[in-house]
């Protein structure tokens, strides 16, 4: 197999080799000298004998700020692959919408689910656990769970549904693109733009992790609002791949998610075969360790927005299709505080999973790996434990580290599916948790 390493690599700072630095840039790469059309996007005759092809992510009249696309300079055009698709089994894949099972009313929570004992190869290991919305009107998202002990060979894959961001919780995960390779290990995660074509590779053996496809529109970076022009995820921060093809006349195997359904078509070659390109949209990696929190410095707990490192906007501004938030390593300094979140309902409906380390809310049952779901308008809050340890804990400022978990939150509830509802993994006992929280009201004591 040949992986052309790239000649060009407009790297600054901090980007680590094979990167280029920033989010939603005007990015040019290109794996041969020359590859790129100067000043053209279409020339008559491309060099090199390479077709020109533009990937639109976004309406063409989309206003500037969400407008994306790219323009690919490869061997063969997508269009070259378009032969005999068979639809194939999706396995445990479900699309939005996806009613299998009436909605639960109880809060639920997972614990990790094991690698099945024959091994599991990437797309078959993908798990949904939740669906949101409809992926036909390109709102709502899936949540999953992914497992895979073998990588992906002689076989690629595109979504046309949806935007996927992977969340590693164990392993490291190669993600061989169109535009170049993304290396990604628990405590970074990686988002693929719909349409894009990839190979998942297991450089260092099983993977574990959770993956979001987002129906609706492109993550970005969230507004920041007051905090003004730095803190949260840093756009130097997030790293898009160099230009690297693959020359590579073998037999490969395409599999195509469009409208819900995997449709499969044998190619003669590797359709990750672009040896250079140039535009804003394209897949790309962030470590959630730089993220830079920011948070109540006297007192009370903040809405978790705060701590939102990538949104998908919907029409409605401010009220989100998806909000992918962390909760990482951080002082705690409230003076006079419940420090742990507060108890709650909410419209936006959460999906929580932990990546390392213990989640304060939940300290014990909520375990790395596991998953919970609280879903629209219905109550939660830090568990019996959590509860009564906070209230009593000395306020002196506390870090909580090595942690990090997460939130996909969407404006839409979440339906779980009929795989998820009948995991062995679920902890039954979970839906009751709030009833083991004390009474502690009374009339004559006001300092109780
Ligand atoms: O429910 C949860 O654990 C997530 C969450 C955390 C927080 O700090 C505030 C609100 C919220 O929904
Ligand atoms: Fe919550």
């Amino acid at each position: 197999m040949t992986i052309v390493q790239p000649m060009t690599t407009a790297r600054t700072g901090t980007a680590e080799p094979g990167y280029m630095t920033g989010f939603g840039n005007q990015f040019e790469t290109e794996a041969l000298p020359g590859a790129l059309p100067v000043g053209h996007n279409s020339p008559q005759r491309c060099a090199y004998g390479l077709y020109a092809e533009q990937l639109s992510g976004s309406p063409f009249t989309a206003p500037r700020a969400s407008n994306e696309r790219s323009w690919l300079y490869r061997i063969r055009p997508t269009v070259a692959h378009w032969g005999a698709f068979q639809k194939i089994d999706a396995g445990l894949w479900r699309t939005a919408p996806c009613a299998e099972v009436e909605m639960p009313i109880q809060p639920l929570r997972w614990n990790p689910i094991p690698f099945p004992a024959e091994g599991v190869g990437f797309l078959q290991g993908i798990r949904t656990i939740t669906t949101a919305g409809d992926a036909a009107t390109q709102s709502g998202m899936a949540t999953h769970v992914y497992l895979a002990t073998r990588s992906m060979v002689d076989e690629v894959f595109y979504n046309a549904d949806a935007e996927m961001l992977f969340v590693p919780q164990q392993g490291a995960l190669r993600l061989a693109t169109e535009f170049g390779v993304i290396d990604i290990t628990p405590g970074e995660i990686a988002v693929i733009p719909r349409g894009v074509k990839f190979r998942a590779e297991l450089p260092g053996g099983p993977v574990r992790g959770y993956l979001c496809e987002n129906y609706g529109g492109a993550f970005t970076l969230p507004e920041r609002g007051p905090i003004g022009a730095n803190c949260l995820a840093n756009p130097r921060d997030v790293l898009t791949p160099v230009a690297a093809y693959e020359d590579r006349d073998a037999p490969t195997r395409m599999v195509v998610k469009w409208g819900g359904t995997l449709w499969a078509t044998e190619l003669e070659a590797s359709p990750l075969d672009v040896v250079a390109w140039h535009g804003n949209y394209a897949p790309y990696k962030y470590d959630l360790r730089r993220f830079s929190p920011v948070g109540p410095l006297l007192f009370d707990h903040a809405d978790p927005s705060i701590f939102t490192v990538l949104t998908s906007p919907s029409e409605t501004p401010g009220t989100a299709n998806i909000d992918f938030v962390i909760f990482p390593d951080r002082w705690l300094v409230a003076e006079n505080t419940f420090r742990p979140p507060w108890y709650h309902m909410n419209i936006m409906s959460e999906f929580m999973g932990l990546i390392y380390g213990q989640y304060d809310a939940k300290p014990q049952g909520f375990v790395p790996g596991g998953f919970s779901l609280h879903n629209c308008m219905l109550p939660h809050g830090p568990d019996m434990e959590a509860f009564e340890g906070a209230s009593k804990a000395p306020l002196k400022p506390h870090k909580l580290e090595g942690t990090m978990a997460f939130m996909f939150e969407t404006r839409f509830p979440q339906r779980v599916t009929r795989y998820a509802a009948e995991l062995p993994e679920r902890q039954a006992e979970y839906g009751a948790y709030g009833s083991k929280l004390q009474k502690h009201f009374n009339p004559g004591r006001r300092d109780a």
